[in-house]
């Protein structure tokens, strides 16, 4: 550990005794190889060895716009170190955008994060090369600043029903913005508020009187040189939120405000000069940055989520709390069975969900390859499978996120505890980039789509054909995995059955979807879930692992796959030869039997296992989280900071509460 103090506490210390696994393989393995491990690790020093770069005084106490102001001036530090970053400048910007070193920095949110994470993506995958050429220099050389402008006060998630409309006028062969009504507003996109000069703004494309749906187009909205809105803009900050209170989301309308024709992103579709439009080859290229951002998040997620762990589970070894055996001394609160249910499933899910988001990444990849060279086949199973896990790891993430908060019982809910933060941005995912019932819904029409027309894309392709394999139960992990896909084929059946009783009874489809949604919802679930067990036991099976490594991992991996069954117990019920043979209580019980084994197996193993995570002290940014375990010094010491602690008897008390105390009520 590249941070070992003098103190260590002792609890901790025999933790970390007798690891029977070398902690640095499972680091090298999370981070992608030995020679990512001293990247980062370098990085991490290069940034967070700059004083500049550390706070003053905690967040919490400045100002909303104290807060602002704090974290453009360190991401604009940043971006100065960015030239001589040790790791490039690509690694770099990766990392100090996300939840990892980016937030040991930037605590309260990143004001820069939209211009690398939304508006540079999409000019890269909207923009045609001459646009790319204009647009992209500038970007990286952060001449300008941007952002992705598409949601608005009156709709999010209901794209076609955006009111923002873009007109074409072919006599100065310019685009007319127009917001025509206060629900029109731009609303919430990030950067927005006060930081970015630019922006791509989708907006309903008008030409030749025909509206042909939403499309991107690159709009400057304020001065260069002075930052004032340009004329036509009406532009400002949304308001405190529940986290990432930095990001500055904002509000944007267009009054007639004209760009020319050559800011419509044209890389899909076009406009030409004398207003015809030309076609894309599939109308949702135009959503191709969420995709990519969908991608993303999942891997932002399970980083929070192992901040998340990591504090709950070091925590959880250094606190002592009432009685195991009368009379003993007081436990580690890790030693309580009902602690290990609490936190190692989730630290379970941090591989799981590491292991699922890189095998979408390399689907992504080459999908986004594919789709360069106008070969379209991986989109629709990209769509389907970047909107399952996007929803999976940000609702299971958030979920587990608060039990780790509760399992360190008070403390745990001090903003110091830093539970507050990841909770705010971990949560926030299940909401941008797609609300998440809604993007479980996307997954659901892809499901039934493919199990009615017994053709799809290869995370789907269980659905069609019969189902193979055991039809018992069977303990082996591959009989799991089956019963989990079971589940899933059962569930999407069931679903259709719902689908085609409605229509039996002269629903139309749209209202038959409506009524059958808490069935689809199930079934993308249960998809998204097969997905993350199958990509979990698949990498056991194949690369190098040193025995210890494999056990420990296997051990996690049973854990986590039989932790959802049983929380999904209820579904098994929609595996036929489970209702036919009344083998759901015996699946049950052989389950609960196995999972209380594996708890008490991988309970000695949970502090070495976040120690493997290597997050640096700085990035957990936690008293109760830290490596040495000096859980109450410190959190005595942040107490010091309170701006009410600075003096013996605050001035209020002087103007309110001794005339109160004075006044004989
Ligand atoms: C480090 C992390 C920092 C993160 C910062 C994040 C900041 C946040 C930014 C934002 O939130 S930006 C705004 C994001 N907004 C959304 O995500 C909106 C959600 N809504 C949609 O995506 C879509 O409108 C919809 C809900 C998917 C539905 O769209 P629509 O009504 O037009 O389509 P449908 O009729 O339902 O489906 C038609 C057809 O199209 C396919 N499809 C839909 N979306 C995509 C896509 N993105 N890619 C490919 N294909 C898509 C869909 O599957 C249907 O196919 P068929 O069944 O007809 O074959
Ligand atoms: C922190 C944060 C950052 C954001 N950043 C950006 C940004 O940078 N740029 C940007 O453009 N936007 C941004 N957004 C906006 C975000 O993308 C939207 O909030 C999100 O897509 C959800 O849309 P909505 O708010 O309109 O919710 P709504 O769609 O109004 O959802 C409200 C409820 O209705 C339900 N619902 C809606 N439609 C359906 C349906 N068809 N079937 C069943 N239920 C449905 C939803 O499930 C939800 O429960 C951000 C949001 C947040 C919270």
């Amino acid at each position: 550990m590249s941070q070992k103090e003098t103190y260590e506490n002792p609890d901790l210390k025999k933790e970390r005794q007798n690891c029977p696994f070398n902690k640095e393989e499972i680091t090298n393995l999370l981070d992608g190889g030995k020679e990512k491990t001293a990247e980062r690790k370098q990085l991490e020093n290069y940034i967070l060895s700059d004083e500049q770069l550390k706070d003053a005084v905690p967040m919490e106490y400045l100002s909303h716009a104290d807060k602002y102001a704090e974290e453009l001036r360190k991401a604009c530090l940043l971006m100065h170190k960015l030239e001589n970053s040790p790791a490039g400048q690509v690694p770099t910007l990766r990392a100090l955008m996300g939840a990892g070193l980016g937030s040991a920095v930037l605590k309260e949110g990143n004001p820069l994060a939209l211009h690398y994470v939304m508006f540079i993506p999409a000019l890269m995958g909207q923009g045609t090369i001459d646009q790319q050429a204009k647009w992209l220099a500038k970007a990286y050389n952060l001449n300008i600043i941007g952002t992705y402008a598409q949601t608005e006060l009156g709709h999010g998630t209901f794209l076609r029903g955006l009111e923002t409309t873009a007109t074409y006028d072919p006599n100065t062969q310019e685009f007319v913005l127009e917001s025509p009504s206060l629900t029109a507003y731009k609303w919430w996109p990030g950067s927005l508020g006060k930081t970015a000069n630019y922006a791509v703004v989708m907006a309903q494309l008008y030409t030749k009187g025909k509206c042909e749906g939403t499309h991107p187009f690159m709009v400057q909205l304020r001065d260069e040189e002075t930052h004032e809105p340009l004329p036509g803009i009406v532009i400002g900050e949304i308001g405190p939120k529940l986290g990432m209170n930095t990001n500055d989301n904002g509000y944007l309308g267009f009054e007639k405000f004209r760009i020319p024709r050559d800011q419509l992103l044209m890389k899909h579709s076009q406009v030409l000069e004398d207003g015809t439009y030309v076609k894309p080859t599939n109308s949702k290229l135009s959503y191709a940055t969420m995709v990519f951002v969908r991608v993303v998040v999942c891997q932002d997620v399970t980083t929070n989520l192992r901040k998340a762990v990591t504090i709950a589970t070091r925590y959880s070894c250094v606190r002592r709390q009432s009685e195991l055996k009368p009379g003993d001394r007081e436990p580690q609160v890790m030693d309580y069975q009902a602690q290990q249910n609490k936190l190692l499933p989730p630290l379970a899910a941090t591989f799981a969900f590491q292991l699922a988001s890189d095998h979408l990444w390399n689907l992504y990849n080459t999908a986004n390859n594919n789709i360069e060279q106008g070969d379209l086949e991986l989109l629709p199973d990209l769509h389907g499978l970047s909107c399952a896990l996007k929803a999976l790891c940000s609702s299971e993430g958030a979920n587990f996120v608060e039990v780790c908060r509760q399992s360190c019982g008070g403390h745990g809910y001090m903003a110091c505890s830093n539970f507050p933060r990841i909770y705010g941005q971990v949560t926030a995912a299940e909401t941008y980039e797609g609300e998440n019932t809604v993007l479980w819904l996307q997954v659901a029409r892809y499901l039934v789509k493919t199990r009615k027309e017994q053709t799809g894309g290869l995370s789907v392709k269980y659905l069609i054909g019969e189902e193979k394999g055991p039809k018992t139960v069977d303990t082996t992990l591959e009989g799991i995995v089956h019963l989990y896909r079971r589940t899933a084929v059962g569930l999407v059946d069931v679903a259709i059955a719902e689908l085609e009783k409605s229509g039996r009874k002269g629903e139309a489809p749209h209202d038959a979807w409506n009524h059958a949604a808490v069935y689809l919802i199930k079934a993308a679930q249960a998809h998204a879930r097969l997905f993350v067990v199958e990509s979990f036991v698949n990498s056991l099976k194949v690369g190098n692992l040193s025995a210890p490594v494999r056990t420990v991992l296997s051990q996690l991996c049973e854990l986590f796959i039989i932790y959802w069954l049983l929380e999904r117990s209820g579904e098994l019920f929609f595996v036929r030869q489970f209702i036919k043979k009344r083998l759901v209580t015996v699946e049950f019980q052989v389950r609960t039997l196995l999972y209380v084994k594996l708890l008490a197996a991988i309970r000695p193993q949970a502090v070495n296992l976040v120690d493997s995570f290597d997050l640096r002290d700085e990035i957990l940014a936690s008293p109760l989280g830290c490596w040495d375990g000096n859980v109450y010094q410190r959190l005595f010491d942040e107490a010091a900071k309170s701006p009410l602690n600075q003096s013996s008897v605050h001035e209020s008390f002087h103007k309110y509460l001794k005339p109160l105390l004075k006044s004989n009520l």
